[in-house]
């Protein structure tokens, strides 16, 4: 199987999480949209705004004109059909009946000050109180008109009746408008004017009912300026305006309209002209105002509702956008740490059962199908593993085991178990070097070399396998004989070998080859009773070359002793030694 080389996976680079990035992208999307939505609606909003309280300044000029001719003409009828009365046609025009016809009028409508008739050359004939009876009003301007034809006046301070009526509440000088219309006989030859004064309040009270019925704190007011463009209403305007201040705007178009500077504060602003239904033809003009601050308060106060509401909206928008990147973000952080724990804990961890989404689902069975998959095979390799491993090791103990049967079989004999000839030389060679190296504390080894006596016959009388038998008694004697430092072999045929290291001395190697042949001498051995050994013993010498000088002394001091009778321990010294 080719080793599988896998590059190690690269850590990934500090990256913005998933869930920053989808708060990011959906918080911005929806705050972008509320800005844009929201300025929208905002700036429609505010126009429309705008609109409606121009409109409501319109309203305010256009009603309190309606208003004031609807009851400015009502009055006119009023004293048009009381100068048909009959008793005004006809009859004494300053009897009883038409001071109670002046005064019944009077009580009708309070906002009549004074009413009265006059003969045709402007003696008061009859009057409301009695006021002015006999005074003559030939000189007044309603009385000349009222001649002719049916009249409203403009307004005026009070002349004569100003000193008879009682003062003003609010201090103002007692102003008047006047009506008059013609008293005709049946032939309509004039027979005098019938008058009346109305109290100036009475018109200001309809334009300020008009304007108090506007939302309270809208600030709107009205004023009244004539023909001429002076300020009737209200009363402090008319007094700077006499003084020769500049109370009215400068006006492009020649009217009240759109946003107009009054005395250096900016006004919405808006006219209606006094429509001239009947014979009042004043030619007044009711404009309505309404400071610019106040109109655009309620702009203001929307603006900043859908500010704050931007901003509550734009902190819940966000607070859905992170729980939105949550949801999203947490199935796929969930299933990150799954496949963390999947290579740290090597086991199959729980899948959520939920995981959110559809194209989450599919990732979340796709690594659980690999999470198993690796883990199976995982397992699977490490089964063969240890059955690799167990193979391995058992293999290893039968090569071991077959090395050392090997190295047995190089190095013993078969017959009898010893070192055969082979290993002896090894030893030789090892014991050498030994004493080369070592050998300064004079300790040297020595070879004997054992040869059975007469062995020939023992096999010719008993039989080879009983010298078979006697070879391998022999061999475990001379096991028993010698040191376990000693090495002992089997030389060849019935010749043996024992390799004494460390001897102090040739003393200390012919005892120990005395003690083998004393040994074999004193044994019984089965079948063929007792036997004896030769053996020839050689010290090393530093002048070996190798182990062979020390095998040939011994093999001829051996020689010796097969010579000399045998049973018998010859030692042979190298040249140089001392014998
Ligand atoms: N039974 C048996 N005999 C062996 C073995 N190896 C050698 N021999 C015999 O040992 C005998 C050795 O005889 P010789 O060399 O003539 O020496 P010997 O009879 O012992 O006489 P000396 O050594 O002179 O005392 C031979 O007859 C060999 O056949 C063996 O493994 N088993």
């Amino acid at each position: 199987m080719p080793d599988l080389q896998l590059e190690p996976i690269p850590r990934p680079r500090r990256l913005p999480s998933l869930r920053g990035q989808l708060s990011l992208v959906l918080g911005g999307l929806a705050l972008a949209i509320l800005g844009l939505v929201g300025g929208y609606l905002g700036s429609v909003a505010t126009d429309e705004l705008y609109t409606a309280q121009v409109a409501a300044v319109r309203a305010t000029a256009q009603s309190a004109a309606e208003l004031l001719a609807s009851q400015l003409r009502d009055r006119e009828r009023e004293i048009e059909l009381l100068s048909v009365a009959p008793h005004l046609t006809a009859g004494a025009l300053d009897s009883a009946l038409v001071r109670d016809a002046l005064e019944r009028r009077q009580a009708l409508h309070d906002e009549f000050a004074w009413l009265g008739v006059a003969t045709p050359d402007g003696a008061v004939q009859q009057a409301s109180g009695g006021m002015l009876v006999g005074r003559s009003v030939a000189q007044r301007e309603w009385f000349i008109a009222g001649r002719e034809r049916i009249y409203v006046g403009d307004v005026h301070e009070a002349k004569l009746l100003a000193t008879m009526l009682p003062a003003q509440p609010n201090g103002e000088p007692t102003r008047f408008i006047d009506f008059a219309a013609p008293i005709r006989d049946a032939e309509g030859r004039l027979r005098g004017v019938v008058g009346a004064h109305a109290h100036w309040r009475w018109v200001t009270s309809m334009v300020e009912s008009v304007t108090r019925r506007q939302q309270p704190g809208s600030g709107i007011d009205a004023l009244i300026i004539d023909r001429q463009g002076r300020v009737l209403y209200p009363e402090a305007m008319k007094l700077a305006q006499v003084n020769g201040e500049d109370v009215l705007p400068k006006l492009a178009n020649g009217r009240f309209e759109g946003e107009l500077a009054f005395g250096g504060k900016t006004y919405l602003t808006s006219e209606a002209p006094l429509q001239a239904r009947t014979n009042a033809e004043l030619g007044w003009r009711i404009i309505a105002r309404q400071p610019l601050e106040q109109a655009l308060r309620p702009v203001r106060d929307l603006k900043r509702e859908l500010v704050l509401l931007g901003v509550l909206a734009a902190g819940l928008l966000t607070l859905a956008a992170l729980l939105l990147a949550r949801r999203i973000s947490r199935p796929v952080e969930q299933l990150a740490r799954i496949a963390e724990r999947v290579e740290s804990e090597r086991r199959m961890p729980d899948f959520p059962s939920e995981p959110g989404a559809q194209e989450l689902a599919k990732l979340s069975t796709a690594m659980q199908s690999m999470a198993r998959s690796l883990l199976s095979t995982e397992r699977e390799l490490q089964r063969a593993n240890a059955t690799l491993e167990a193979q391995v090791q058992q293999r290893t103990a039968e090569l071991q085991a077959a090395n050392a049967a090997l190295e047995h079989l190089a190095t013993r004999d078969p017959l009898t178990g010893l070192h055969n000839r082979r290993s002896l030389d090894a030893r030789l060679a090892e014991a050498q070097a030994l004493d080369r190296r070592y050998g300064q504390n004079g300790r040297v080894h020595g070879l004997l070399l054992i040869d059975v006596d007469h062995f020939k016959r023992i096999n010719d009388q008993f039989g080879h396998p009983a010298g078979d038998a006697v070879l391998r008694q022999l061999a475990t004697m001379l096991l028993a004989s010698v040191r376990v430092t000693d090495v002992v072999a089997r030389f060849g045929g019935e010749e043996f070998a024992v390799l004494l290291p460390g001897l102090a001395g040739p003393l200390e190697a012919v005892m120990a080859a005395e003690k083998v042949r004393g040994a074999v001498a004193a044994a019984v051995f089965p079948e063929v009773g007792h036997i004896t050994v030769s053996l020839g013993v050689s010290l090393a010498s530093p002048d070996d070359v190798d182990a062979h000088p020390l095998i040939t002394r011994a093999d001829a001091a051996l020689y010796e002793a097969k010579r000399g009778g045998r049973n018998a321990v010859v030692l042979k010294a190298a040249d140089n030694a001392a014998a």
